[in-house]
């Protein structure tokens, strides 16, 4: 199996990592450098793999994926570049930061992959995004979608989308679970017990993105299917429309698009 190094051991970090134990990567196959001691004896707790310091960590390894925060790409880079084994991939996970800028932090030629994942590959329900660097080869970027199929999905895209599908998949799962918070307080104030409202709303979400999922239909024609004339669901829709969810959603994309711009600097 390829040696890999993971880079940043925080929620992302576990999460990849989880996804890659999933799919049949073994502990020994993975290094963790972690910059909390405790952290980093928390993970090899859970998935027993070994912890090492950043430039010991790459020495090694074929493929270094980094999950550090946006902010703290350029000074893990400095720490690991002179260590890098010859022929490395990176694969970066960071919001916004480009594959250009991440080259330009390497040696010349450095093979890199940016990846934009989500947090329900924790459950092998996940969505990633990759673009190629300059140098990465059509066989490093299949290596990082072979590597991330234990997470869950995985789509190519041209680097220049990453930025909106940040905004989208990347932050989404938030969007939704504020939407899973709001319905089931919703619920509690309308009189039903919070385990119940939990329960309802829980498998209502799951129900209906595996009903979009495996139907195929436009959410617009789905939506239309629940909205009797006259009925509850058109009272409730005019409420979320006066609401203004449309914008919201629209300004909340454009926001996160915007940050993940800011973020690469
Ligand atoms: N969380 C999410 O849903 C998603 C996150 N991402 C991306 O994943 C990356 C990580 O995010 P997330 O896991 O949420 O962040 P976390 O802060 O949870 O994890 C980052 C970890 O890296 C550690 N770290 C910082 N510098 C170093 C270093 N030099 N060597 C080793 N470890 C270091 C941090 O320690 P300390 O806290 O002490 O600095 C922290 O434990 C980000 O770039 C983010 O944009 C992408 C998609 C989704
Ligand atoms: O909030 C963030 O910046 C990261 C990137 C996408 C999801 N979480």
């Amino acid at each position: 199996m390829t040696r890999v190094a993971l880079l940043g051991g925080g929620v992302m970090g576990e999460t990849v990592l989880g996804g890659l134990l999933r799919g049949g990567y073994a502990p020994s196959d993975v290094v963790v450098a972690e910059k909390r001691a405790e952290r980093a004896a928390e993970l090899t707790e859970r998935h027993g793999v070994d912890t090492a310091t950043g430039p010991d960590a790459v020495r090694s390894a074929e493929v270094v994926l980094l999950v550090v925060k946006p902010q703290d790409v350029a000074s893990v880079l400095a720490e690991v570049a002179d260590d890098l084994a010859d022929g490395v991939l990176v694969v970066s996970l960071a919001a916004g930061v480009t594959s250009a800028a991440i080259e330009e932090a390497l040696p010349e030629g450095t093979a890199v992959v940016r990846v934009m994942p989500n947090t329900p590959a924790r459950v092998g329900q996940g969505m990633a995004v990759a673009s190629p660097g300059a140098h990465a080869t059509d066989a490093q970027l299949e290596l990082v979608k072979e590597m991330l199929g234990g997470t869950g999905k995985v789509l190519v895209v041209p680097e220049k989308q990453q930025d909106a599908v940040t905004a989208v998949s990347g932050s989404g799962p938030a969007y939704l679970f504020l939407v899973a918070e709001a319905m089931t307080d919703a619920a509690v104030t309308l009189g039903l017990p919070r385990d119940v409202a939990r329960e309802l709303v829980t498998q209502t979400l799951f129900g209906s993105a595996t009903l979009l999922q495996e139907s195929g239909e436009h959410p617009t024609l789905l939506r239309e299917q629940v909205t009797s004339p006259g009925g509850t669901t058109a009272a409730a829709l005019a409420a979320l429309e006066a609401g203004g969810l449309r914008t919201a959603f629209a300004d909340a994309l454009t926001a996160a698009r915007d940050r993940s711009v800011e973020l690469g600097g």
